[in-house]
C-alpha cells in the first residue's frame, strides 16, 4: 500500500497555504505557489517544477486564485446512477417485448479481495437493472486451460451475451492468451486484440469500447465537454485506460499526447491540456502546479493511502492531487465518486448493447 508520507498532498504545507491566501492579497499569491512547488511528488521520474517555470506558474495559480476559482465536481456516481436507471427500462423493454433478458458471465481467478469486491459489486448492479449475471470463481493455482474451458462453454451459451475476466490474473497466467479467447461479440470488456484494433481504425467500428475509457467519453459528453479541437493529455500508456482512451478522444477529434513514465518534462506537457485524462496509478502525482487553468481533469487513478483514522485503515485518492487542481481546473473527478463508479455502468451498457444486436433486437 502507498505511504501517506508525500502522496498525500492535502495534508501538505499547500492546503494550509492556501487558506490563508483567501484573506491577503497580490505578492502572497507568489509565495503560496512556491510553497506548492516545493511539495514534491514522490515518483522522481515525473517532474519537480524547473526554476524557470516557475514564475509562470506562479502567474497562473495566482490568476486563478484571484478569481476564486472553483473547479466544477463531475458527479460519476450520479451519472452511473441515472446510466443504470436507463438500463434498467431498455431491459424491462426487452423483457416484455421477447421474453429474453441480457446475461453477463463473470469469470473471477484467485483470492484478490479487491477483485472479489470488484465482481461482487457487478453482480449487484446487474440485479438491480435485471441482467442475468452468471459467475464462475476458480481457485487461484488452478490452470490456463481451466480458465479457457469456461471461456469456451460461455462463448457457445447463448443466454450470455457478455463475458468478462476480472483482471489481474495470477502471475503464472498468460493474460493476453486468455483474453483472445472470448468471442469479440461478447468480450463487453473491450480488451480482444481485434476490438481495439477496430477502435484505432478511422473506418472501423468496434464490437465493444472498453468501460473505463467508455466512462471518461459518456462524463464529458454528459457534462457538455466540448472535445473536438482540444488538446487533450492521457497520463499513462495502459492497455485497459491510457490507449484506448486516446484513440477514443482522438476519435472525438482531440488532440493527443500520450505522457507516460518515460517521458521528460512531463508536466510541461501535461500543462498545455485543456483535458488532461489521467491514469498513472499514482496517487496525488499530478499537482495544483501541472494544471492549465480552466482545464477538465479526469482522474482514472484510485490509489489507497495510509490512514489510521479511517476504519479501513486507508483512503482511496486520485492520480491528481484534488485539494490543488480544483482550485486550477474548469471540472475534474472526484475519487471515489468519479470514473470508477462508471465503469460498472458502461459494463451493463455494453452487456445490453450485445444482447439487442444478438437477439436483433431495436
Ligand atoms: N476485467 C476487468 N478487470 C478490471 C477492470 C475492468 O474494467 N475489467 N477495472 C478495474 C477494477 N474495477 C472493475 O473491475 C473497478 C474498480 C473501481 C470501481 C469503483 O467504483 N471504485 C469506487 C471506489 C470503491 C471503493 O470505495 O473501494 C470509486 O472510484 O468511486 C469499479 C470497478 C481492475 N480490473
Amino acid at each position: 500500500m502507498a505511504s501517506a508520507i508525500f502522496s498525500d498532498c492535502s495534508s501538505s504545507t499547500t492546503a494550509r497555504v492556501f487558506t490563508i491566501n483567501k484573506i491577503r492579497t497580490g505578492i502572497l499569491h507568489l509565495r503560496q505557489s512556491s510553497a506548492i512547488i516545493s511539495c514534491k511528488p514522490r515518483n522522481p521520474s515525473f517532474g519537480v517544477l524547473s526554476t524557470q517555470r516557475r514564475s509562470s506558474y506562479s502567474t497562473a495559480v495566482a490568476m486563478s486564485l484571484n478569481t476564486e476559482t472553483s473547479a466544477k465536481v463531475i458527479d460519476g456516481k450520479a451519472v452511473a446512477k441515472q446510466i443504470k436507471d436507463e438500463i434498467k427500462i431498455e431491459v424491462l423493454k426487452m423483457k416484455d417485448a421477447i421474453g429474453v433478458v441480457p446475461g453477463l458471465a463473470v469469470i473471477l481467478v484467485g483470492d484478490r479481495k479487491d477483485s472479489a469486491t470488484y465482481v461482487r459489486n457487478k453482480k449487484k448492479a446487474c440485479e438491480a437493472v435485471g441482467i442475468t449475471s452468471y459467475e464462475i470463481c476458480l481457485p487461484e493455482d488452478s490452470t490456463e486451460e481451466d480458465v479457457l474451458k469456461h471461456i469456451a462453454d460461455y462463448n457457445e451459451n447463448p443466454k450470455v451475451h457478455g463475458i468478462l475476466i476480472q483482471l489481474p490474473l495470477p502471475r503464472h497466467m498468460d493474460e493476453a492468451r486468455i483474453l483472445n479467447a472470448v468471442s469479440i461479440d461478447k468480450d463487453v470488456d473491450g480488451f480482444h486484440p481485434l476490438n481495439i484494433g477496430l477502435l484505432a481504425k478511422r473506418d472501423r467500428e468496434p464490437f465493444f469500447v472498453s468501460c473505463t475509457p467508455k466512462g471518461c467519453i459518456e462524463l464529458l459528453h454528459r457534462y457538455g465537454i466540448t472535445i473536438k479541437g482540444k488538446r487533450a493529455v492521457i497520463i499513462g500508456r495502459s492497455n485497459i485506460v491510457g490507449l484506448p482512451v486516446s484513440l477514443l478522444l482522438q476519435r472525438e477529434d482531440a488532440t493527443i499526447t500520450i505522457v507516460h513514465s518515460r517521458t521528460e518534462n512531463p508536466e510541461e506537457i501535461v500543462r498545455q491540456a485543456d483535458i488532461i485524462v489521467s491514469a498513472a496509478g499514482k496517487a496525488n502525482m499530478v499537482r495544483g502546479s501541472w494544471i492549465k487553468p480552466g482545464a477538465v481533469i479526469i482522474d482514472v487513478g484510485i490509489n489507497p493511502i495510509d490512514d489510521p483514522e479511517s476504519p479501513r485503515g486507508y483512503r482511496l485518492v486520485g492520480d491528481v492531487c484534488y485539494d490543488e487542481a480544483c482550485k486550477v481546473a474548469s471540472a475534474i473527478t472526484p475519487v471515489p465518486g468519479g470514473v470508477g463508479p462508471m465503469t460498472i455502468a458502461m459494463l451493463l451498457s455494453n452487456t445490453l448493447d450485445s444482447a439487442k444486436r444478438a437477439l436483433k433486437f431495436e
